[in-house]
Order: C-alpha cells, then structure tokens, then sequence
C-alpha cells in the first residue's frame, strides 16, 4: 500500500514562517510551491529560502513535494536545476510536482533534467484532462493532484457546492490514476474558514476514491485527516467481514453475509486494505 497521503499542505516557498511551522503540523504530505503562491517578483528569492529551508528544517514523516514553475516560464528550468543540485548535495526531496501538465512529453522533459526523481502531475487542464491516460503511463509519474481553481479558469465554469462542472475532469483522471497505481489527490477548498464545506466536499473526494485532499491553510488538515482515514465504523466492518469469510470459507463456502450484505473475496481485498490504511496512519502518529 502506498503511504497515506490523506492531507497535502501547499506552502508558498516565499513564507519561510509557515515553513518553520510546517515542521510541527499534522500534514501527510507538504507542497512547497514555486508556483501560482509566488508572486513573480519573488520567485528568485523564494527558490533560495526554500533551498535553506530543505537543508535546515526537520519536516519528519512528511512526503516533501516541490512544485515548480512550468518549463515554459522563465523559471522552471532554474527551478528544476536548482532541486538536482540540491539532491546531489543529499537533500530529501521526495517528489516534484509539475504544473499545468498537458500530455506526457511535459513530464519527460523534467525526467531528462532531473533523472530518477518521482514526479507528480498537476491535473488542471482540459487538454491535461484528455490526455490523463497518457500522462498516467509516464514511468516516472507517481501523483495526481487536480488543480481545480485552474481547470475552473479554463473552462469558465461556475463554482459550485456539488461540483457538478468538475466531475467529468475529475472522473478521468481518477480512473487514469487508478489503472497505473498512481496517488491521487482532490483539489483545494478555498474557502478556509468553512470547515463545514471543506467536509463536505472532502466527503465527496473520499466516495469518489480520491487518497486525500490538497489544503492552504493549517485549519483544515484535521479535517481532511478525518475525512481521508477509515473511521471506527469502516474498520470494525472490515474486520467483521474478514472474521466472517474465513469462517465460510473453512466450512467450504464462498460467500459470507454481513449486516444483510454478500461479502465476496474482493470486499475482503478491500476490507484488507482498509485496515492495513488505518495501521499506516497509526504508525506515522507515533
Ligand atoms: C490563505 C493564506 C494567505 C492565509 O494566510 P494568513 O493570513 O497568514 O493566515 P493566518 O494568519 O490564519 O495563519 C495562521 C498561522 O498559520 C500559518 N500558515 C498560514 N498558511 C499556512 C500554510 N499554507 N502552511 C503553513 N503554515 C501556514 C501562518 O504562518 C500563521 O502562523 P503563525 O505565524 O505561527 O501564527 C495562507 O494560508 C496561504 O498563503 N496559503 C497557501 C496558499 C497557496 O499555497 N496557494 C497556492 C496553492 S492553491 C493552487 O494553486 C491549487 C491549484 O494549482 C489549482 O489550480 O487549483
Ligand atoms: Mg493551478
């Protein structure tokens, strides 16, 4: 199983404060971002503080993903340089995560200038949606994280509480990512405030199969964190489930009932799997 990725904080590289604090937060995952949080005038100084920050703080358990700027701004390239000088150096980058991904041959250009790195892939284009299959296959791609503010740019689509204009990018890139075991991360919340909201549509990521939900603020990692992670209920379920067709199966049978509901061997994978989700988030909090 991959590891929980339930809370993926971005952090404007430029804010060495929110840095510090990121050491201490309960984030799965943290983004440092080059990108869209840093304004233009900056994004020379903030590649620098992030440099410092990689080689001087303690993130812990934290995956570290590094957004950069597209290869198609005049920052990207040195973005990219600077994150394999600092690799050679031995700093733990675990990821980079590529904006406005289009199709795989976006993905191959940082390849060949970072090598043997993991790549993620910002979803948030409607060509990138087209061409989630193919961009899913890259060998080095590991993530998905749809970037839905941009997408909603792109196809001047309202906002909306059920999403209804996102679900189709949405449901493309989750079955791409499924088919290559890729991670795949929902979109950000923008309203920070609104814990009740951000449930909801954390609620709506986790029906749909997505592994977490990408945040801007501290304020909603816990909720993310609850939303992404088995609650009580789905692991005494899983565990039941278990119990029972072990028992049908030493008696010969192929089939259990719990609660009124057949449980086959493939509701066993995922009843496996839920517990094995719910011993990995135990494990990161120790
Ligand atoms: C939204 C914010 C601008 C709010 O910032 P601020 O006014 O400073 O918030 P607070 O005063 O409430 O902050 C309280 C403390 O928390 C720290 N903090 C704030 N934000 C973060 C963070 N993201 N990570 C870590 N720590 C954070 C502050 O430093 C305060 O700490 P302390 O000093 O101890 O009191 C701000 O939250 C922000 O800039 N958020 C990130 C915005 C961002 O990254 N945007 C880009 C990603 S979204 C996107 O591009 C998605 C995609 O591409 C798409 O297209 O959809
Ligand atoms: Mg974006």
């Amino acid at each position: 199983m991959s590891r929980p990725c339930r809370s993926v904080l971005y952090i404007p590289a430029a804010r060495e404060r929110a840095m510090e604090k990121a050491q201490s937060l309960p984030a799965d995952a943290i983004i440092f971002d080059l990108e869209d949080a840093v304004a233009p005038e900056e994004k020379v100084t903030a590649r620098d503080t992030l440099g410092r920050a990689l080689r001087e703080m303690e993130f812990g358990t934290r995956l570290r993903i590094v957004r950069i700027n597209g290869f198609d701004t005049e920052w990207g390239k040195d973005d990219a340089a600077a994150l394999a000088k600092a690799r050679a150096e031995g700093v733990q980058i675990d990821a980079v995560l590529l904006p406005k991904v289009n199709q795989p041959e976006d993905l191959q250009a940082l390849a060949e200038v970072l090598p043997g790195i993991d790549l993620w892939a910002m979803m948030e284009t409607a060509a990138g949606m087209l061409n989630a299959a193919s961009i899913a296959s890259h060998p080095a791609l590991r993530g998905m994280v749809m970037g839905t503010n941009d997408l909603a740019k792109e196809l001047n689509a309202r906002y909306r509480a059920d999403r209804l204009p996102m679900q189709a990018g949405l449901g493309l890139c989750l079955l791409a990512a499924k088919a290559h075991g890729l991670t795949i991360i929902d979109g950000v919340y923008n309203a920070f405030k609104d814990d009740a909201g951000l449930r909801a549509e954390c609620d709506q990521g986790r029906d749909m199969g997505f592994d977490g939900k990408t945040l801007i603020h501290p304020a909603q990692l816990s909720v993310a964190n609850e939303a992404f992670a088995p609650s009580e209920a789905e692991i005494d379920l899983a565990r039941r489930q278990i119990e029972a067709f072990d028992a049908v199966l030493a008696s010969g049978g192929g089939v259990a009932v719990v609660d009124g509901k057949i449980v086959e061997n493939l509701h066993v994978v995922t009843a496996r799997a839920t517990l094995a989700k719910a011993e990995a988030i135990a494990a990161m909090a120790e």
